[in-house]
């Protein structure tokens, strides 16, 4: 059965800012910890995770300590250099991969330390992925590229809805071969939205695509944003993408360098690459 989409537990999806949306929720406390604001019921919390990869001299350190919270609803940006660590901590908080050492709440419940088995189903129930080179199977048309997805949930949402709103409608038939780039990859975040996640994850969702179509699909994602509310944690080596943030996170060879809140996000149409 589909289902139109319903903001999580009555979140205000037009509010900007994630201490907007903690305070229309009632959580949102106020306090301030190194310069960023703190809620008691964050729905992501990042503590002390580490990560390396390979062993002797190949050993390398990805992820040294990283804590961080982000409030449900918000739009969080992970910037960082290439190799800095970004995908490990996505793929992490996914559920993808598991670290060395620390732990990872969402929505209140640890996703560390649990079998592959509960891990499926933490992804099934919870998350979204959007990945920069949109990983659509490609024997299967966009409505069946959604549909895939959309049966691994018992109430997906409607399907027909989303390709309207991701102005997928008139291609609905065609392969992935036969789309641009811009076109997959708003398939790619319809996909990640049918199963009603309210967490979407995106792998530098617009590395693949130039300038302009970069721009719309940061409308696109702008507007299911404040469509359907679900908190977006986004992972960009592209420093202008971070003025479209409610916080933005610094990540440089592994650790944070800085966590701050941005006050006033800009519209992704008001973007000044
Ligand atoms: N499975 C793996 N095995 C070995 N090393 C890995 C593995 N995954 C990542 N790494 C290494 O970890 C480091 C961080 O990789 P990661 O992909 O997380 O960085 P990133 O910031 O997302 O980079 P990019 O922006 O280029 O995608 C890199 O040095 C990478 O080579």
């Amino acid at each position: 059965m589909h289902r139109a989409y319903r903001p999580p537990h009555g979140a205000d999806v037009d509010c900007r800012s994630p201490v907007h949306v903690c305070r229309a929720r009632g959580v949102f406390v106020g306090c301030k910890t190194g310069g960023v604001t703190q809620t008691p019921t964050p729905h992501v919390r990042v503590e002390g995770l580490s990560r390396h990869f390979g062993a002797g001299e190949s050993r390398v350190e990805v992820l040294h300590d990283v804590t961080f919270s982000v409030a449900r609803g918000a739009r969080c940006v992970i910037v960082g250099a290439s190799g800095s660590g970004k995908s490990t901590l996505l793929n992490a908080i996914g559920g993808l991969d598991a670290p060395d050492a620390g732990t990872i709440h969402v929505a209140g419940e640890q996703v560390t330390g649990r079998s592959p088995r509960e891990l499926t189903r933490y992804r099934r129930a919870h998350v979204g992925f959007v990945f920069q080179f949109y990983n659509l199977v490609p024997d299967l048309t966009v409505t069946e590229n959604i549909q895939v997805t959309a049966q691994l949930v018992r109430r997906p949402l409607d399907i027909d809805e989303l390709l309207e709103h991701l102005g997928l409608t008139q291609h609905r038939h065609k392969f992935p071969a036969q789309l641009s780039g811009g076109q997959q990859q708003r398939c790619a975040i319809a996909r990640a939205l049918v199963k009603g996640s309210d967490l979407l994850l995106a792998d530098e969702p617009t590395g693949a695509l130039d300038r302009h179509t970069s721009q719309q699909m940061l409308e696109v994602l702008d507007d299911v944003h404040r469509r359907y509310g679900a908190t977006l944690v986004m992972v960009t080596h592209n420093e202008a993408i971070t003025a479209l943030a409610d916080q933005v996170i610094e990540l440089r060879d592994g650790r944070i360098v800085r966590d701050r809140l941005n006050p006033h996000p800009l519209a992704a149409r008001d973007l000044d690459w």
